[in-house]
């Protein structure tokens, strides 16, 4: 495959109308923004030594929107860096590691954290918040400190704790801007367009689905009822695809079988989510779904459709037209999801009181 074709391969399951949609509209996007006369935008990767890290890092080195990009990690990024950096594309690579955080995110448009441990067989994601809320808050006091206004997407899990922490931080540093702090939840409307797809033999370029709550189980809810194209399903198909959606990160663990989770399909989410960011800044509003600071429910934090532009989240869309199942799914995810967010507020909370 030529590296045009490969190119436009890669994000051509991004579904784009002629406004720019980001990955929800209808008609195959072809390209990604062309590089001329865009800004200057840096964006670095903190765990980019890792499983999602390294092939994130290639996709956005063939990302023309980004000038620079600097992958950091505790150890292993200058190879990570060296080898990426050989690709023919304009995005300038440098990996920084241990104590170079600080030199990493300076300067920074965006910042993606895919830090911390991934689940084993037998894990929830909330097993993983001992050692990745201490993971997350200091790479997000980092960025409050050395690049406060930088747009953050977290990936690292429990994405219903982490985003809260990292919230609590900024607003503790002084710097918090709701605009500016998104969970990455692409990969369950990645999954859900592939699944509905699959079952109903849809082109899955031309799928759109949907996806709110969180990123865990139940709290993951993906609107079938409001998918396109819109194709009857039974209750059973119904039911099955809402499933496997919730448990497509534990499909993925299972088959891993203790090497780790979900890091390519979580590369391409991520990918898709950081393009529509940048496209956002650079100008062109895009829509996308992702997990926010939000009034939609009594969670304070949701993901639903929100517009992407200049200044991060412009605006954060309510919910329509949800069928008695999707609100039944509503009602049962929401104890989780307030569980999840207070323990990462009160884990943020805890650690700024200590001397
Ligand atoms: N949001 C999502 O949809 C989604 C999807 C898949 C995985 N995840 C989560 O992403 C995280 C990473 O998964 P992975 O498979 O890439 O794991 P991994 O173990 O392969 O990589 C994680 C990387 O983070 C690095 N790291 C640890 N502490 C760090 C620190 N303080 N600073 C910088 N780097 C640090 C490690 O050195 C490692 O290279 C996990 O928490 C996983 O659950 C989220
Ligand atoms: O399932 C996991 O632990 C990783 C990630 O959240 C996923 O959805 O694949």
């Amino acid at each position: 495959m030529s590296f045009p074709a490969m190119r436009s391969a890669i994000l051509a399951a991004k579904a784009i109308a002629p406004s720019a949609v980001g990955s929800m509209g209808a008609a195959p996007m072809a390209t990604f923004a062309t590089s001329a006369g865009s800004p200057r935008r840096k964006v670095a990767v903190l765990g980019a030594g890792g499983g999602i890290g390294q092939p994130l890092s290639l996709l956005l080195k063939l990302n023309s929107q980004v000038s620079q990009l600097a992958l950091y990690d505790i150890a292993g990024t200058p190879g990570v860096a060296a080898d990426v950096g050989h690709c023919n594309t304009k995005a300038q690579c440098k990996g920084y590691e241990q104590d170079k955080l600080a030199e990493a995110v300076r300067g920074c448009d965006l910042v993606i954290v895919p830090a911390g441990v991934p689940r084993k067989p037998g894990m929830t994601r909330d097993d993983l918040f001992k050692v990745n809320a201490g993971i997350v808050k200091g790479l997000v006091e980092a960025v409050g400190k050395h690049a406060p206004g930088a747009i953050l997407n977290i990936i690292s899990n429990p994405v219903n704790s982490t985003v809260p922490i990292t919230a609590e931080c900024l607003k503790a540093m002084g710097v918090y801007d709701k605009r500016k702090v998104m969970g990455v939840t692409t990969l369950d409307v990645v999954r859900a367009k592939t699944f509905y797809a699959e079952m109903k033999g849809l082109d899955v370029a031309n799928v759109d689905v949907p996806v709110i709550g969180g990123h865990a189980g139940a709290t993951i809810l993906p609107l079938f009822s409001q998918a396109t194209p819109k194709v009857p399903l039974s209750q059973e198909e119904l039911e099955g695809l809402t499933k496997r959606t919730q448990d497509g990160g534990t499909e993925v663990v299972q088959a891993k079988a203790g090497k780790g989770s979900a890091t390519l399909s979580m590369a391409y989410a991520a990918a898709l989510f950081a393009d529509s960011v940048l496209r956002g800044l650079n100008g062109t509003p895009t829509m996308e779904y992702t997990y926010v600071d939000s009034n939609v429910t009594e969670a304070p934090y949701f993901a639903s459709k929100v517009k992407l532009s200049t200044e991060g989240v412009e605006k954060v869309f309510g919910l329509e037209g949800m069928t008695d199942y999707e609100k039944e799914g509503l009602k049962t995810m929401m104890p989780e999801l307030m569980k999840s967010i207070n323990a990462g507020i009160d884990f943020a909370k805890e650690a700024s009181k200590a001397p």
